[in-house]
C-alpha cells in the first residue's frame, strides 16, 4: 500500500506510541496529538489521509469532531475506537460516519485491517441522519462479546439486511431486536413481535399474511397480516424455529422477491419491511431433520449474531445488577446495593434463564429484603431456593414426570416477573410429542404401520401428527 498520512489523536500516550509504531511499520507516516483541538486544526488544514480518534479527550469528545469532520472533509476516514463500550458509543460512531468503530482495547491486528480497509475501500459513504437520541440504552454490558454485539449492530442500523438473532433463552434475542429498530433507520415504522410458539400452528400463516374472506372455515372478513402490520417499520419473528413448513415457503417468497399473497389471495402485495427472526434452538439441527427449509435457513441467516448465555459473560453482572436496581429504585423502591461477595457469588453461579433470571433475582430481592446492602447470605439463600424449586429430587432414578416437572419448574420460575407466552398448553405437550414419536420412529425404522401399533394409535392419527409436529420420516432405514 502506498504511504498515507495517519493523524492519530488519543490523550493516552501510550497508545499514541503503540499505534505511531504500527502504523510506522506499515509505512504510514503518522502524526500524533493528545486532543481534539491539535487534531481539528490539522483536518482544517487538509492534512492527513486518514483520522484515527478516541471518544473521551481532555478538551471535546471525539465523536463531536465526527459530524464536523465529515462536513468539511467528506472524503477523509474516520477511526473511532474507545474504552467507553456501550452501544451508544458504537451507534453515535456510525451515524457520525465513523468509518469503523474499534472498542479497546483492541487488537493491532484488527486495527491494521481496518486501516488498510479505509485507505483502500472506495470513498465516500453517505451521511446518515442522526438519531438524536441522548437517553441511555437499555442494554447493559460492556464485555468483549457484548462490544462485540455492540459493533455488528452499529453496522446493521444503517441497513434492512436479515438478521438471525440466535441464543438460550432470557439472553437478550428481544431487546437487540428492539435496539435494532429502534435505532435503526426503520425507526418511524411499527415494530411488531409475533411469537411463532405462541400461535396455534394452523394459525400461523393467516396470522403473518393474512387471509381472504372464505379462505378457510372460520375466515369470515378478509383480514390484514402481521407483515402488512409492519409496513415501513421491523417484523420481529421469534421462535422462527417452530414456524410451520407452509408458511417458511411464504416466508422464503418475502425473502427472495420481496413479495407475498395472502392465504386465499392471488395479488400480490409487495413487502417493505425488515425482517429479524430469534430461535433458542439449533437451527441448522432442525435442517437437517428436515423440519426447517435449508434454503430459508440461509436467506435468514444473511447476519447471524449469536446472543452468549450470560455464564459466559460474568463479567456484566455487576452492571446488570447495578441497573435491575435502579429499575427498581425507579419504581419506588429504596435504593440498594449488592456487596463484593454477593456479587461474586452471583458470578459463580450458571444462570440457566440467563439474564432474565438474573433480572427476577435482584428485583425480587429488591423487594423482599429490606437491608440497603445485599451481602452474600441472602444471595446464597436465594439462588438455594431457585436450586430446591428446580430439582425435587436426584435426576438420578428419575421419573419421566418428576423430569418433566424439573424443567417446566425451572421454566416458571424463569418467568417469576411475566407469565410465559399463551399457548403453554399445547407448547409444553409438542415437547413431549415430539420426541415420543421421533424415536418410536427411529425404533421401528421409520415403519409407521408398527410405530402407530406400538404407540397404541390410530395410523392415520400418526401421520396427522407427523404432520403437525414437522417430524421427518426416514424412510428404509436398516
Ligand atoms: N444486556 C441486557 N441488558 C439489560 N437487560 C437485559 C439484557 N439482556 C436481557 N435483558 C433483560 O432480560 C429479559 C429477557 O430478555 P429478552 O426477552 O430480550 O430475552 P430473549 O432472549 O428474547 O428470551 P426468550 O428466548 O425467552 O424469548 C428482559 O427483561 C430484558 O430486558
Amino acid at each position: 500500500m502506498a504511504a498515507n498520512t495517519i493523524l492519530v489523536a488519543d490523550d493516552d500516550r501510550a497508545i499514541r506510541t503503540v499505534l505511531s509504531e504500527a502504523l510506522g511499520r506499515l509505512g504510514h507516516q503518522v502524526r500524533t496529538a493528545g486532543d481534539a483541538a491539535t487534531l481539528w486544526r490539522w483536518v482544517k488544514d487538509g492534512a492527513g489521509d486518514l483520522v484515527i480518534t478516541d471518544v473521551v479527550m481532555p478538551d471535546e469528545n471525539g465523536l463531536d469532531l465526527l459530524p464536523r469532520i465529515r462536513k468539511l472533509r467528506p472524503d477523509l476516514r474516520v477511526i473511532v475506537m474507545s474504552a467507553r463500550n456501550t452501544l451508544l458509543t458504537a451507534v453515535k460512531a456510525t451515524e457520525g460516519g465513523a468509518f469503523e468503530y474499534l472498542a479497546k482495547p483492541f487488537d493491532l491486528g484488527d486495527l491494521r485491517n481496518a486501516v488498510e480497509r479505509a485507505l483502500s475501500r472506495p470513498k465516500p459513504v453517505p451521511a446518515n441522519e442522526s438519531a438524536g437520541d441522548e437517553e441511555a440504552l437499555p442494554i447493559v454490558g460492556r464485555s468483549p462479546a457484548m462490544q462485540e454485539i455492540y459493533r455488528l449492530l452499529a453496522r446493521l442500523m444503517t441497513s434492512d439486511l436479515t438478521v438471525l438473532l440466535t441464543g438460550e433463552s432470557g439472553t437478550g434475542k428481544e431487546l437487540i431486536a428492539r435496539a435494532l429498530h429502534d435505532y435503526g433507520r426503520r425507526r418511524k415504522g411499527p415494530f411488531i413481535a409475533v411469537n411463532m410458539a405462541a400461535i396455534p400452528r394452523d394459525l400461523i400463516e393467516s396470522d403473518l399474511f393474512g387471509h381472504e374472506r372464505g379462505a378457510f372455515t372460520g375466515a369470515i372478513n378478509k383480514a390484514t397480516g402481521r407483515f402488512e402490520q409492519a409496513a415501513g417499520g421491523t417484523l420481529f419473528l421469534d421462535e422462527i424455529g417452530d414456524m410451520p413448513l407452509e408458511a417458511q415457503t411464504r416466508l422464503l417468497r418475502v425473502l427472495q422477491e420481496g413479495e407475498f399473497t395472502t392465504v386465499g389471495g392471488r395479488e400480490p402485495i409487495r413487502a417493505d419491511l425488515r425482517i429479524v427472526a430469534a430461535t433458542h434452538r439449533d437451527l441448522r439441527e432442525q435442517v437437517r431433520r428436515g423440519q426447517f427449509r435449508e434454503d430459508l435457513y440461509y436467506r435468514l441467516n444473511v447476519v447471524p449474531l449469536r446472543l452468549p448465555p450470560l455464564r459466559e459473560r460474568i463479567e456484566d453482572i455487576p452492571d446488570l445488577v447495578r441497573h435491575f436496581l435502579n429499575r427498581a429504585t425507579e419504581e419506588g423502591g429504596s435504593p440498594k446495593m449488592f456487596d463484593a461477595a454477593a456479587i461474586e457469588r452471583l458470578q459463580r453461579y450458571e444462570w440457566p434463564g440467563n439474564v432474565r433470571e438474573l433480572e427476577n433475582l435482584v428485583r425480587r430481592v429488591a423487594v423482599i429484603y429490606g437491608e440497603d446492602v445485599i451481602g452474600v447470605d441472602i444471595v446464597a439463600r436465594e439462588l438455594a431456593a431457585i436450586a430446591n424449586a428446580a430439582t425435587p429430587s436426584k435426576p438420578a432414578g428419575e421419573s419421566l414426570a418428576m423430569a418433566a416437572e424439573r424443567h417446566l419448574r425451572d421454566y416458571f420460575s424463569a418467568h417469576t416477573h411475566g407469565l410465559p407466552a399463551r399457548g403453554l398448553y399445547d407448547r409444553v405437550l409438542r415437547e413431549i410429542e415430539r420426541p415420543l414419536i421421533q424415536l418410536s420412529l427411529e425404533a421401528t425404522r421409520g415403519n409407521q404401520i408398527r410405530a402407530a401399533e406400538m404407540l397404541g394409535l390410530n395410523r392415520n392419527t400418526l401421520r396427522k401428527k407427523i404432520r403437525e409436529l414437522d417430524i421427518s420420516v426416514l424412510r428404509g432405514l436398516k
